[in-house]
């Protein structure tokens, strides 16, 4: 699968966004190693803070189908630049994803910002950080 092409379910999966509030719609496409593509968006709430972002949709879809293993995201929004996806969800892309794995941060205008998991989130903390001691 080419970065286009999950760039355009990207763009499919945010016309499905529930965005009463923010009037904001994002939308996320995940590639697994078997070629699958998830699809996010935000969903919101009137409790302002259940809302779950595109790339949160994406990744529990995938997980809770038991599929694990992911190559590629792409983001997309309405931005100015390319849409930069918040601390939530750069740390639950950080547990889930390799720190080279490429993520295309886009917008409807075509920029395409490439970037990797660990350029999102340096430093990230890590299951790995939760055992100094006990092994
Ligand atoms: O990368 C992002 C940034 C924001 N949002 C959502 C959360 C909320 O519904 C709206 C405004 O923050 O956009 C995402 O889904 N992904
Ligand atoms: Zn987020």
């Amino acid at each position: 699968m080419e970065k286009h092409q999950l760039i355009e379910q990207a763009k499919t999966a945010r016309e499905r966004a529930y965005v009463p509030y923010s009037k904001f719609p994002v939308g996320a496409a995940l590639l697994t190693r078997h070629g699958q593509v998830y699809k996010g968006c935000n969903i919101e709430n009137s409790g302002f803070s259940m809302t779950n972002c595109a790339e949160r949709t994406a990744f529990f879809k995938a997980i809770s189908e038991g599929d694990t293993e992911f190559e590629a995201l792409a983001v997309v929004a309405d931005t100015p630049g390319p849409v930069s996806p918040c601390g939530a969800c750069r740390q639950v892309i950080s547990e889930f994803c390799p720190g080279d794995m490429p993520v295309y941060l886009t917008n409807l205008q075509g920029d395409v910002q490439e970037t990797t998991v660990a350029e999102l989130l340096p430093g990230a903390f890590k299951s790995e950080d939760m055992h100094h001691g006990t092994k």
